[in-house]
């Protein structure tokens, strides 16, 4: 599962202090045929970042992140780690555990594989950190899809990892199990590398300082959240108004710097300006030159979803 390939030795005194990113995939393949699959994948997860892989249903979230933890076989390429094989815990989309386990014995059982001197402390304080605790006895056959994953997590956590992996940790929870999952993936920042698997971009956002980006298998796009969400910010304004806005429509669309302008909804318009300056410059002008009554007015706000689709080419 784990190739450690050996290090150059750095000239450079700081980067001789650089231990590297926490995990890294070259040229990792894995072709199911008919265009389907994984394909030259080089994944970069800086050490203590939380990583985000995300893509729409079929781009090969699974497949890439079952290559990395073994589970399924590359074609080519290779997954090398920063941390040790065992300081690495995995939980997949749909974790199995034995169904008459109690919660806190599934728990306990997987702490012991990875750390013989576990103490009862480390299985509570796992449970607690995933919203266990008052089902710690209670037979895990009897967990719903949702319980079921926040046990996986207490799995992945009782040997407090390194680096895990999370294939759509939050995929089976309510929006208040979902947002107490985020909380604990955010709070594990700095202390423990994070990849996590969505195709819920707002999670992404909420909770990941990195992300990559794949569709149909391929790697379109990594790097930090806040870059990705910088290069995409479109010169767009939102306009709330008193009226319908069909008059101001006509005034913005007779102006040269305007590529278009739109009516989202009666009382909103949306204007798209040649480049941001442009829109900066003019638009207060052009609305008090139109004498219309106006509620609102603001940049457009950008968003990983609206990054995400002008990358991945689909229409807004
Ligand atoms: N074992 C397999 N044999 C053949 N094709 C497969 C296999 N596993 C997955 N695929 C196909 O490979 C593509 C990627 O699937 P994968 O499950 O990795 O995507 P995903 O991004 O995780 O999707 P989802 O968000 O729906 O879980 C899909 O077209 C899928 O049908």
């Amino acid at each position: 599962m784990a190739h450690f390939l050996p290090r150059p030795v750095p000239s450079d005194p700081l980067a001789a202090s650089d231990p590297g990113p926490a995990l890294s995939t070259h040229g990792l393949t894995r072709d199911y045929g008919r265009g389907t699959g994984v394909f030259d994948v080089g994944l970069v997860v800086p050490r203590g970042c939380v990583y985000g892989l995300v893509g729409p249903n079929g781009a090969g979230k699974t497949t890439l992140l079952s290559l990395i933890n073994g589970l399924r076989r590359a074609d080519s390429g290779e997954v090398v780690f920063g941390v040790p094989a065992h300081r690495v815990a995995v939980c997949t989309d749909v974790p199995e555990f034995e169904p008459w386990l109690g919660a806190e014995e599934a728990v306990e059982l997987a702490g012991r594989l990875v750390n013989p001197d576990l103490r009862p402390e480390n299985v509570k304080n796992a449970l607690h950190r995933a919203g266990l605790v008052e089902a710690a006895d209670r037979r895990v056959g009897s967990f719903s899809r949702g319980m079921t994953q926040r046990l996986g997590l207490a799995a992945a956590l009782v040997g407090e990892p390194d680096l895990m992996i999370l294939d759509e940790p939050t995929s089976a929870l309510d929006p208040r199990g979902r947002a107490e999952v985020l909380d604990l993936v955010a709070g594990m920042r700095g202390r423990t590398t994070v990849v996590f698997s969505s195709h819920i971009l707002a999670d992404v956002q909420r909770v990941c300082d990195h992300v990559g980006v794949l569709r149909a298998g391929r790697l379109l796009y990594q790097g930090p959240v806040a870059e990705l969400v910088a290069e995409h910010v479109r010169p767009t304004w939102l306009i709330r108004l008193r009226d319908d806005g069909a008059a101001l429509c006509r005034t913005f669309a007779a102006e040269d710097w305007v590529v278009r302008v739109s009516s989202v909804r009666p009382g909103l318009v949306r204007v798209h300006a040649r480049t941001v300056e442009d829109g900066e410059r003019h638009i207060l002008g052009v609305l008090d030159r139109s004498g219309a009554r106006v509620i609102s007015v603001g940049p457009e706000e950008s968003d990983l979803e609206s990054a995400f689709l002008s990358i991945t080419g689909a229409a807004r």
